[in-house]
């Protein structure tokens, strides 16, 4: 069977570059006419003019996807119809101390260009009884990403979308799918810290045939399910969910009773795959809760006391079963209601109990406001519980903009505008919890409600990236979906308000729970272990539908149930896996990654690493902040990753000692300009491991982005040697991987510059504190276990004079790579040998009293506009 898509016409936005370009070209190629939308007129032209090259039909649409009734019309005008419609224009910001405007951009790129786009469709595909919609999110929606809090929203909400599309859709034939391309998978470990042959599988090529074989009229029917894929890897998501408990709703259901039965409800022994709300039976818990014998509780009992709570929306309902039940347990509780009159009269509720609260009456997008009261009030604030929200349901078809906008207003910008003023506070305390709300619409949809399963949903996107992006100031996340609208939500207990006060743990941060009446669940991604198509030939949407059964497979035994991107991405078909890796080597490399992880930097710390490798008091431009020309050395590129990288565990690998482990190798790749002070991202995993016999080489790489500008600043691949843990199996031999392995075999003549500089007795002990603490470095009694008399310098330590030696001959340079052949100890004497070959410095390093190399192979490319001095020869 070919897929024919004559008669169709397809519109895709975003279509001028990338993925949303290979879609236009697939389904031209296949016969549909193609709108080809895209804000860059040049490149929407471009990508028509050859299709119709080809002998294709397309058209140029310029206009915003948030002005969707002008996208379609584009269709219309152009081919008289629309029958499928891709959504996939976007666009990324990646920002640590996020604007409102950010905020706000990528919501409307994202979330409203796929209302809009989908909206001004929709009548047509309803009238002609057939419809195709697909709508793209990313890892980092599905499972939250550092720095991309308003992203992760956007693309989390459309998957909440899309599965009340496919609901209202289904009578009409029209289908609306969801997928999360790896290619934006990747964003958190791009380009460079691929291996160059899996990159080769990160094509447009590789993800196209699937939307156009999902799309088709005769196509397999996936609509409203969810789909990872990229790198010619397929596989399907689904929400999986723990039993869960159900507990006696009565005065002994207390954080302290669920406390106690915390593990039952987080235990995935026994597990459920709701679909939607219907199947989870509320009589039957009702009934269950209505005979439970009353709830044991755990001691010590859970308390609020001196902890200050906002809670939103708590002028009644769920929010004001909260508030009482925080204040009966000693919390200062913030009560915020748009309704004054509601809040008051809980205020009042609370007082009379005996309790501490007060009342903020205003929007819950004026998260400023409700914290600042808790700050006059209490002083303080500990606890947000973001429970505010509205309804605005209508189908689709009927749904206005504005209803959509209010939905969103309040639950999803609500929930950003508490979380992020809150926020600075908890960082600066060490100290938060956040309890977002949302519901199981958001999770599975609801007919009626895609304004609200869209900001639902969204706000698991944004919780699991706050979650992420707290873990490192002891600030918990976590979302529950309350199932809404029946009385009993009134006896509701968000569970993890107990995991709240349990001790900080990673673990207990970015969960998703249920809960209704007295029962409580967890739930979490579930992934198919999905089909894997060869990347070295092209794909086609025939091959998709040949796998389909494969890749929608639940119950074949190798599903995962991946929590990050970053996992996601490395279960991905063992992406990283190499036909040569033993067992042990294949399993390591999947299982670690470490990060992403924060670091960050001030001139402070520039100047410490400058004096580490040698900088003095005399050369200003390293050592003195106000110095015009003041600035890292850029070797201090290896810096940054460090800690992340040695998060790697080793311990896997046979007889591992610390003590035994020497530096092998360092390739430093710089990006973009190192800024005097930033904070960063990394990410680092297992790209290489070798099996030398009596020793284990192990490569790591890294990829450093700057966390304001989402730019990559640093690749780093660092080769740690470890003698004493060979003989694992597996290959002896490394891949060729360009600068990073180059050989550098020196030149024949003398070389054309050469820096003689000595190191200090106490080089060691300052280079240190610019992160690497291996006690290999200053204590005898480890550097004894390493067979060495006494401690040795850090080879990054050597890295960074020769580093220094190179940019004051040549000038800067864009990467250095050195293998390092020998040891050196502080106080001895570094010689730097230069030979200048093209763009490339080849160098040696000597010491000179005992005349041995210590870093060879070695060279650095310098930068191809470098102004800085020429070479004295
Ligand atoms: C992720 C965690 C991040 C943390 C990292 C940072 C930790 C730091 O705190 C630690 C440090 O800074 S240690 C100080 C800097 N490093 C050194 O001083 C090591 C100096 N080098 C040596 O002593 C030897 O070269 C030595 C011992 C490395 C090798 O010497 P030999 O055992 O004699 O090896 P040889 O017989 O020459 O070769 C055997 C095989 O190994 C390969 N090889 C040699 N040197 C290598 C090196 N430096 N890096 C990588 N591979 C190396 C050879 O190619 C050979 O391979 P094959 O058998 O396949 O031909």
């Amino acid at each position: 069977m070919t897929l024919s898509f004559k008669g169709h016409t397809v519109v895709v936005t975003g279509a001028g570059g990338g993925l949303g370009k290979a879609y236009a070209h697939l389904f031209a190629s296949r016969g549909a006419n193609v709108v080809v939308n895209d804000l860059n007129k040049e490149a929407a032209e471009k990508v028509v003019s050859s299709i119709t090259q080809a002998g294709g039909k397309a058209v140029a649409n310029i206009s915003s996807a948030t002005d969707g009734a002008a996208v379609v019309k584009s269709a219309i005008d152009a081919f008289g119809g629309i029958t499928i419609l891709i959504n996939n224009a976007g666009i990324l910001r990646q920002v640590s101390n996020m604007s409102d405007q950010e905020w706000d951009l990528i919501q409307s790129v994202h979330l409203k260009g796929a209302f809009a786009c989908t909206k001004a469709a929709w009548p047509y595909f309803r009238n002609q009884k057939f419809g195709r919609i697909i709508n793209t999110a990313s890892a980092a929606g599905l499972y939250g990403n550092m720095g991309q809090a308003n992203y992760s929203a956007a693309k989390m909400g459309l998957v909440g979308f899309t599965k009340t599309l496919a609901r209202e859709g289904a009578k009409y034939g029209i289908h609306a799918v969801v997928i999360a391309p790896a290619s934006v998978a990747a964003s958190a470990m791009t380009e460079t810290v691929m291996p160059p042959q899996l990159l080769a599988g990160f094509k447009p090529e590789f993800i196209a045939p699937f939307v156009v074989a999902v799309t088709h009229p005769d196509g397999p029917n996936a609509s409203g399910r969810v789909f990872e894929l990229g790198a010619g890897f397929v596989a399907e998501i689904r929400w999986q969910r723990s039993k869960g408990v159900v507990m006696k709703p009565d005065d002994t259901f207390t954080p302290s009773a669920v406390k106690e039965r915390w593990n039952e409800i987080t235990s995935f022994d026994q597990v459920e795959y709701p679909e939607n709300m219907e199947n989870q039976s509320i009589t039957t818990i009702y009934e269950q809760a209505k005979g439970a014998p009353p709830n044991k509780q755990a001691e010590p009992n859970v308390r609020f006391d001196g902890k200050t709570i906002i809670i939103t929306g708590a002028g009644a309902g769920l929010g004001r079963a909260y508030a009482l039940m925080f204040a009966r347990l000693g919390a200062n509780v913030i009560v915020n209601d748009v309704s004054a009159k509601g809040a008051d009269s809980v205020v009042d509720e609370i007082k009379k109990a005996g309790g501490k609260a007060i009342a903020v009456a205003c929007s819950v997008e004026d998260g400023d406001t409700i914290v600042k009261t808790a700050l006059d009030a209490f002083g303080a604030v500990h606890i947000l519980i973001a429970n505010a929200g509205i309804l605005r349901d209508k189908s689709f078809t009927a749904m206005s903009e504005k209803e959509w906008d209010d939905v969103m207003t309040v639950h999803l910008r609500g929930t950003y505008k508490c979380a992020k003023a809150v926020w600075p506070i908890f960082q600066k305390q060490k100290y938060g919890r956040i309890v977002t709300t949302t519901s199981s619409v958001g999770m599975f949809g609801n007919f009626g409600q895609a304004n609200y399963s869209a900001a639902k949903a969204a706000i698991i996107g944004l919780t699991r990236t706050l979650a992420i992006e707290g873990s490192r100031y002891n600030i918990l996340a976590n979302v529950i979906a309350p199932i809404a609208g029946t009385a009993m939500t009134s006896t509701i207990w968000p569970e993890e308000m107990v995991r709240m006060f349990k001790a900080s743990n990673e673990d207990n941060t970015g969960k998703v729970f249920q809960v209704l009446g007295g029962w409580a669940s967890q739930a979490r991604w579930q992934r198919t272990g999905g089909h894997s198509f060869p990347v070295n030939k092209p794909l086609q949407p025939e091959d998709v539908v040949s796998k389909w059964n494969i890749i929608t497979d639940f119950d074949d035994g190798r599903a995962t149930y991946p929590t990050s991107a970053q996992e996601a991405l490395g279960q991905s078909n063992d992406l990283y896996s190499d036909p040569e890796d033993s067992e042990l080597v294949a399993k390591a490399k999947k299982e670690h990654i470490s990060g992403p992880d924060e670091f960050s930097w001030t001139d402070r710390d520039v100047i410490l690493y400058n004096l580490g490798v040698g900088a003095t008091e005399k050369e200003l431009q390293w050592t003195f902040e106000g110095d015009e020309n003041f600035g890292p050395i850029p070797t201090f590129g290896v810096i940054p990753p460090f800690i992340t990288t040695s998060s790697l565990p080793m311990d896997w690998l046979p007889n591992f000692n610390l003590g035994r482990l020497l530096h092998g190798e360092q390739y430093l790749a710089i990006k973009n300009p190192i800024p005097n002070a930033a904070t960063v991202i990394t990410t680092s995993r297992f790209l290489e491991v070798l099996d030398k016999g009596k020793a284990a080489s192990v490569r790591c790489i890294s990829e450093t982005k700057d966390k304001s500008t989402g730019k990559v600043l640093f690749e780093n691949q660092q080769t740690v040697f470890i003698r004493g843990s060979g003989g694992f199996g597996g290959k002896r031999t490394g891949r060729d991987l360009g600068a990073a392995t180059a050989t550098n075999e020196p030149p024949k003549r003398q070389p054309d510059a050469v820096i003689e500089e000595k190191t200090l007795p106490s080089q060691a002990a300052l280079y240190r504190l610019s992160g690497d603490r291996n006690p290999l470095h200053i204590s005898p009694e480890f550097a004894a276990i390493g067979g060495f008399d006494t401690p040795i310098l850090h080879g990054l330590c050597t890295l960074g004079y020769a580093g220094k030696h190179i940019l004051k001959r040549f000038g800067s340079y864009e990467d250095i790579k050195t293998r390092f052949a020998g040891v050196v100890y502080p106080g001895e004497t570094l010689v730097t040998e230069m030979w200048k070959e093209g763009n490339k410095v080849i160098f040696v390093t000597k010491v000179k009293e005992r005349n041995t190399t210590v870093l060879a192979a070695a060279a650095a490319t310098l930068h191809s506009d470098n102004n800085a001095p020429k070479p004295k020869l």
